[in-house]
């Protein structure tokens, strides 16, 4: 379904988990700002409309979409969340520069969720022109903002059931093989 089908905004809060014991870092590229403060506001209301307090949510800004994966990188180093949420409006120039950031931007994301234990939510819109942003980030498209925090919300709840149920899961290799700590087993009478 397209977004065009479909508004952003919309949600049914009976279908998400508890979050008010939950931390969220949200951040926000500083390129196409009108946009990203819209996309922003949508995440913080919907974050606090499902009572997450305001002092739970903590954000960072970056100079542009492409800064997004460090930032979000060094957030979920030193800052005790249970998902990160990062916003950016990439918008088609003259040249294929955007085709780049847009490509490294989503790979970037892709392997933190990989190779991290915290959920990573990608709200980077890349639009070929302002007035599709507009239309997603607060416009008749709803806000991908709101969309981005409601799915932060379950899939740091996946995280916090999966370490309830599986308490000591292993990390993964970059490969993706399980890390299996090896503990010798002692032979008796050896
Ligand atoms: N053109 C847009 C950019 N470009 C800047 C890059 O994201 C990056 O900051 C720069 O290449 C330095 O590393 N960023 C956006 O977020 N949106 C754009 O439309
Ligand atoms: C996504 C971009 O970096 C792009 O907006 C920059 O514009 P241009 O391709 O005209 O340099």
């Amino acid at each position: 379904m397209a977004t065009e089908n479909k508004n952003l905004s919309e949600y049914d809060k009976n279908t998400i988990p508890n979050a008010k014991d939950f931390r969220f870092g949200i951040v926000v590229s500083e390129w196409n700002d009108t946009i990203t403060e819209g996309l922003y506001n949508g995440a913080f209301e919907a974050l606090t409309d499902c009572e997450v307090p305001a002092q739970q949510i903590i954000r960072w800004n970056v100079p542009g979409s492409f800064e997004l994966i460090y930032g979000a990188k060094k957030m979920l180093q030193t800052q005790n969340v249970d998902a990160v949420i990062v916003i950016g409006c990439v918008i088609q120039g003259e040249t294929k520069h955007f085709d780049f950031v847009c490509e490294g931007v989503t790979q970037g994301i892709k392997d933190l969720n990989v190779q991290t234990d915290i959920p990573v939510i990608f709200c980077v819109l890349t639009d070929n022109t302002m007035q599709q942003s507009i239309d997603r980030s607060g416009g008749i498209h709803g806000n991908k903002g709101t969309e981005a925090a409601i799915a932060a919300i379950k899939m740091a709840y996946i995280r916090q059931q999966a370490s309830i149920s599986h308490p000591f899961n292993q990390p993964l290799l970059s490969s993706g093989a399980i890390q299996i700590e090896e503990t010798p087993i002692k032979i008796e009478n050896e």
